[in-house]
């Protein structure tokens, strides 16, 4: 039933862009953020999600989604908190993977790189830019753990609520602004054909070296 369902569906159905891969710039960021935009213009829901990779202290890799806040010539910016899997996983093992899918454009991108944490300068401006609901949740400063009932989660939002009506300015001491420096950046265009384009930048000791990859 699901294997004739899933046979049913179309992938990289197009029409799609193509991509010159002999006029890119010579800074995969440059190029990350022309493919940002044009992902902002034809209409992608959510182009700002990307899947963060990371592995466990056994090396078995963990991935969820999250949402990108920033980038800039540091590299790609997260925020979440650094307790939980993720955090103690980049804790142990800074090696991490960025993954984006732009569906409509059937684009792919893929980072590789290390990451650290912005300062705690950076990380209170993100926190207090965030909307009171998303405060209150990451001041009760336990994602990922059980949850023993929905009425545990009311009442923990609640306090943490009511201690954001005392005081605004207040910011989880968990909260982190992360950011991954890439090293490798791998950018892939589908075609309708599978003749799909990669190009591939790596970061070398003279700056960024790009090659083609087979589809
Ligand atoms: C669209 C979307 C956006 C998300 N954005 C974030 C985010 O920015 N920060 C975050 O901590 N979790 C975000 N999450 C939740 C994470 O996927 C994940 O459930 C959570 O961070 C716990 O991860 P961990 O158990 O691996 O630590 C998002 C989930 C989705 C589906």
């Amino acid at each position: 039933m699901m294997k004739d369902e899933l046979r049913a569906l179309k992938s990289l159905a197009g029409p799609l862009p193509t991509f010159d891969m002999e006029e890119v710039p010579d800074d995969p960021r440059l190029l990350f953020s022309s493919w940002f935009r044009d992902a902002v213009q034809a209409g992608v829901e959510e182009p700002h999600a990307m899947v963060l990779s990371t592995v466990d202290e056994q090396g078995a890799p963990d991935a969820r989604i999250l949402i990108l806040k920033h980038l800039d010539h540091r590299g790609w910016h997260f925020a979440s908190t650094d307790q939980g899997p993720k955090g103690r996983q980049m804790a142990l093992n800074p090696q991490v993977a960025l993954t984006f899918y732009w569906t409509r454009l059937g684009r792919q991108v893929r980072i590789r790189g290390m990451v650290r944490r912005a300062d705690m300068h950076e990380r209170d401006a993100d926190f207090l830019a965030r909307p009171p609901g998303a405060r209150a949740i990451a001041l009760t400063a336990r994602q990922s753990e059980r949850l023993a009932s929905p009425r545990e989660l009311e009442e923990a939002l609640e306090l943490q609520r009511e201690r954001l009506r005392q005081g605004p300015d207040l910011v989880a001491p968990h909260w982190g602004l992360f950011i991954v420096a890439p090293r490798e950046v791998e950018f892939w265009q589908g075609d309708t054909e599978r003749r799909h384009r990669r190009l591939h930048y790596r970061h070398g000791a003279t700056g960024w070296v790009r090659e083609k990859l087979w589809p």
